[in-house]
């Protein structure tokens, strides 16, 4: 495929590739993470790597960073979707080709990390917390152990979908909707959102794989899609026919208050009664998005909107659990960092409030960042050359797919020393054992002009779960877990979930102590 791309790079050090499959099966062996990894320590820091498509990898922070600063577009992705989901799809801001729409459909996005918009997110969240602890602790001191990466999921999917839809969901019967006739309950949609992130470009999937390789083919796949949709397509299409249409009346019914000054509206009515209109919560996102409208330099369509929405979920909550869960496997292997950081906890009051969140837990933030850059939940960022550049004393040519690979840059040893030790303490001073050789070492959410725009919100989530989960609790790995068996799909997850048994933290010293 694209001999004269694979010539024009020629002169850059790479594996050798295979005939039709290139080095696909180096990543079906190791996943994309390890297979980086090992790549970076045998041809540096620029390498070539055949994966449905010739790309380029920048392996060291400076050229990551060069890379992420000096381009804004990803690869694109075929379309696989017809009629009014094909629409719907084209307004994903991930793969989208337009500059113009993408700043757009960011400048819609950032006031949602504003402190004044994460402030109103923080009583919600302190209420998913509670009830993350309540059921970690009904195993506590049993020999029963509980998968905390399922009890975290819980948690972020009820703040995900709450922040997005500003719907109430503590209640899995409370009918939200009528859609195409029949009821649809808080318990589905949670379950949906679980979906979406599983069929949603789901590398597995032979169309997506068609997609990513000969996008510019996607008519012809796309024709495939539908007459012989598989498995992972119909599943995909299936729960757009409840989720698109969900977000979307909840766009018109925001839209329609919006217009006529309703700010009244502080909770979305289940079913109405013919006198309350229905409408979502002031602050939640799907307000900040309708409100935007009214901004010439943020303006969408009510479908571009529904996706941003619809990506939140997809975004939102999987790489935040899968975050967290990290962070509480490491903990749960180090109980002398989870003293040092429920020290730092119960220095604080016991409900902090989003000023001293931000402000007053540098430990626990240094947790959170080293737990991520062990496991990093999105293990590559992605671009498109937009001009001929150098990269490392290499020419690479416009349109090369540029690949930085988050992963093997967090775990080399001559950037991150002790790479593979858990040292939260290298995140807080340049003298720390393990500090980073270089600035900008740490690449957990991308940089800049297309960097994760949730970052602030998934920080703040994850750092006031651990208060919750630290301050009274302890952590042990159930046997068979170092190391840690890892899934890469679309992020980088725990393979099996994080097994802990549940103790009280005042008995973590006895805990510590033992063999
Ligand atoms: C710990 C949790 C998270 C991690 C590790 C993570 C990681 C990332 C990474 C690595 C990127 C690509 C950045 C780049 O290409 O430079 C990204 C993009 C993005 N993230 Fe996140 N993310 C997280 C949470 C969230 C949350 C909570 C949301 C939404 C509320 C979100 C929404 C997005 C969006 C919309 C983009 C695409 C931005 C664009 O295309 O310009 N992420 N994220």
């Amino acid at each position: 495929f694209r001999p004269l791309d694979r010539w024009r790079l020629k002169h850059i050090p790479g594996p050798a590739q295979l005939w039709l499959v290139g080095n696909l099966p180096g990543f079906a062996k190791y996943g994309d993470f390890e297979f980086f990894h090992r790549l970076h320590k045998q041809y540096g820091n620029v390498f070539k790597v055949w994966a449905l498509g010739n790309n380029v990898v920048a392996a060291s922070p400076e050229l990551c960073r060069q890379i992420l600063l000096q381009n804004q577009l990803r690869f694109p992705v075929g379309n696989l979707f017809a009629g009014e989901m094909h629409e719907f799809e084209s307004a994903n801001i991930l793969f989208h080709q337009k500059l113009d729409k993408v700043r757009a459909m960011r400048n819609a996005w950032h006031p949602m990390s504003y402190s004044g918009s994460l402030e109103n997110f923080v009583g919600l969240m302190h209420r998913a917390a509670d009830k993350a602890v309540q059921r970690l602790s009904a195993v506590i001191d049993s020999k029963e152990a509980i998968n905390a990466h399922m009890v975290l999921s819980a948690m972020t999917i009820q703040v995900i979908a709450a922040a997005a839809f500003g719907v109430d969901v503590s209640d899995p019967d409370t009918v939200l909707r009528e859609l195409n006739g029949t009821p649809y309950t808080v318990a589905e949609l949670l379950k949906d959102m679980r979906m979406v992130f599983k069929v949603t470009n789901n590398p597995n999937c032979i169309y997506t794989q068609l997609g990513l390789l000969l996008p510019f083919a996607a008519p012809l796949w796309r024709l495939l899609a539908n007459v012989f949709p598989n498995e992972n397509h119909a599943k995909a299409l299936d729960l757009r026919t409840r989720l698109v249409p969900f977000a979307k009346a909840l766009v018109a019914d925001q839209t329609a208050a919006v217009a006529e000054q309703d700010d009244t509206i502080k909770a979305f009515q289940p079913g109405g009664d013919g006198t309350k209109r229905k409408g979502v919560a002031a602050g939640s996102f799907i307000d900040i998005l309708v409100r935007s409208k009214q901004h010439a330099t943020m303006s969408l369509t009510d479908t571009e909107i529904a996706n941003q929405v619809y990506l939140m979920l997809l975004a939102g909550f999987e790489t935040t659990a899968n975050a967290l869960s990290f962070t509480v496997y490491c903990l749960a292997q180090h109980p002398d960092k989870a003293e040092k950081l429920a020290a730092e906890i119960h220095s604080q009051p016991e409900n902090p409030d989003y000023t001293t969140l931000t402000e007053g837990f540098p430990y626990t933030d240094a947790c959170i960042r080293e737990g991520m850059r062990l496991y990093p939940p999105g293990t590559i960022v992605g671009r498109v050359a937009a001009k001929d550049m150098d990269l490392g004393g290499y020419k690479v040519p416009k349109g090369t797919n540029l690949i930085g690979p988050i992963y093997a840059i967090h775990h080399d040893e001559s950037v991150w020393p002790q790479a593979e030790a858990f040292l939260p303490e290298r995140h807080l001073s340049d003298d720390a054992v393990g500090a980073p050789t270089c600035p900008h070492a740490w690449l957990g959410f991308g940089e800049g002009a297309r960097s994760c725009v949730g970052s602030r919100l998934a920080l703040l989530e994850a750092k006031l779960a651990l208060v919750h989960l630290f301050r009274n609790l302890s952590f042990r790995l159930t046997p068979g877990q170092v190391p840690l068996k890892l899934l890469a799909t679309i992020t980088l997850g725990p393979k099996e979930g994080v097994w802990v048994t549940v103790h009280e933290r005042k008995a973590a010293a006895n805990l510590a102590a033992e063999p």
